[in-house]
């Protein structure tokens, strides 16, 4: 369990992450949401201990986190940073297993059999195993994106810090990525706390969402009690449309184009131009998109 009180800290003078408190619970897949510059990442920073507490502290499984040894911190929390730079070129494998230096011991830190299995595990499991002796500067951004989560996952951690784990990711690639998570989640009772810009993706795979303006919590609480009309258009000085995802529980959540608000910001209803058993026709505001086939 990570239980955060009253954190404060920031990079100058003026705190980014301002009083916030919050806990994570065993197992739980949590979303950290907000706006571009709104304290996510260096929230990430302060619990990671990558950045030093102003106030308040960071307790993991009842031990602060300044008490952990380096390599005791990297067997229970493993982190993907938004940003992975990359100075010298190894190949796939040796930055997986560079994970597993928390496990390593002794001058020449040789890989153990069991280093070698969890490596080829996790290889496994995020689809690179026949990518492995490439060099990084081989690889697209997504491939390199899922080479930083497989190093993180080799860490064995109990917690995962993921700040935007899908950046670079596909689709298909991103929906591989959170099932995996999830079901280690569930499972394993891996603790997931990942920051998220899609906010549609965050309801649909996160237990709790924490949404974060200027530094603060703006609202904690299931995907349903996030995802509210006027708290996100507030926040993120846009309109949008919440609606209940026509198949499952979580909400989802559409931009309002302009185009489509009238002078009030009222989003303009689609006049129906016809309406058979195989197709629907509407005309949405003409100067743009005469018909839209659903
Ligand atoms: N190294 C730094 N030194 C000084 N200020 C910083 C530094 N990193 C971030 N900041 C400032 O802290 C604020 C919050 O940044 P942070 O990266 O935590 O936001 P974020 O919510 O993760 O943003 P984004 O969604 O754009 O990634 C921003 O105003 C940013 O300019």
């Amino acid at each position: 369990m990570i239980e955060v009180t009253n954190m404060t800290g920031g990079y100058e003078t003026k705190p980014i992450v301002d009083h916030v408190d919050f806990q994570v619970n065993r197992g739980e897949f949590f979303g950290v949401v907000g706006p571009n510059g709104s304290g996510k990442t260096t929230l990430f920073k302060l619990m990671s201990g990558i950045l030093p507490l102003w106030e308040g502290e960071v307790v993991i499984d009842r031990k602060p986190l300044e008490h952990y040894p380096r390599k005791q911190l990297a067997r229970k929390v493993a982190t993907l940073p938004q940003v992975q730079q990359s100075f010298f070129s190894y190949n796939v494998y040796e930055t997986v297993m560079m994970g597993r230096y928390a496990y390593q011991s002794g001058f020449f830190k040789q890989p153990t059999e069991r280093d070698k299995e969890v490596a080829e595990q996790v290889l496994e499991q995020t689809g690179l195993t026949d990518m492995y002796s490439l060099p990084l500067d081989h690889l697209s951004g997504g491939e390199r994106q899922r080479v930083y989560l497989a190093q993180a996952l080799v860490q064995e951690p109990d917690i995962l810090l993921l700040d935007e784990p899908t950046n670079y990711l596909d689709f298909s690639y991103q929906k591989q990525l959170l099932d995996e998570l999830k079901q280690l989640s569930l499972t394993n009772h891996l603790t997931v706390v990942s920051i998220f810009h899609d906010l549609n993706i965050a309801s649909l795979y996160c237990d709790r969402l924490l949404l974060i303006d200027q530094g603060q919590i703006t609202q904690i609480g299931k995907p349903e009690e996030v995802m509210q009309k006027p708290l996100l258009e507030r926040v993120y000085h846009s309109s949008i449309d919440v609606h209940a995802n026509p198949t499952l529980s979580s909400p989802q959540m559409n931009l309002l184009p302009d185009y489509f608000l009238d002078k009030t910001r009222t989003a303009i209803k689609p006049e129906l131009v016809e309406a058979t058993e195989e197709k629907v026709l509407v005309r949405t505001p003409s100067c743009l998109k005469p018909f839209h086939q659903l």
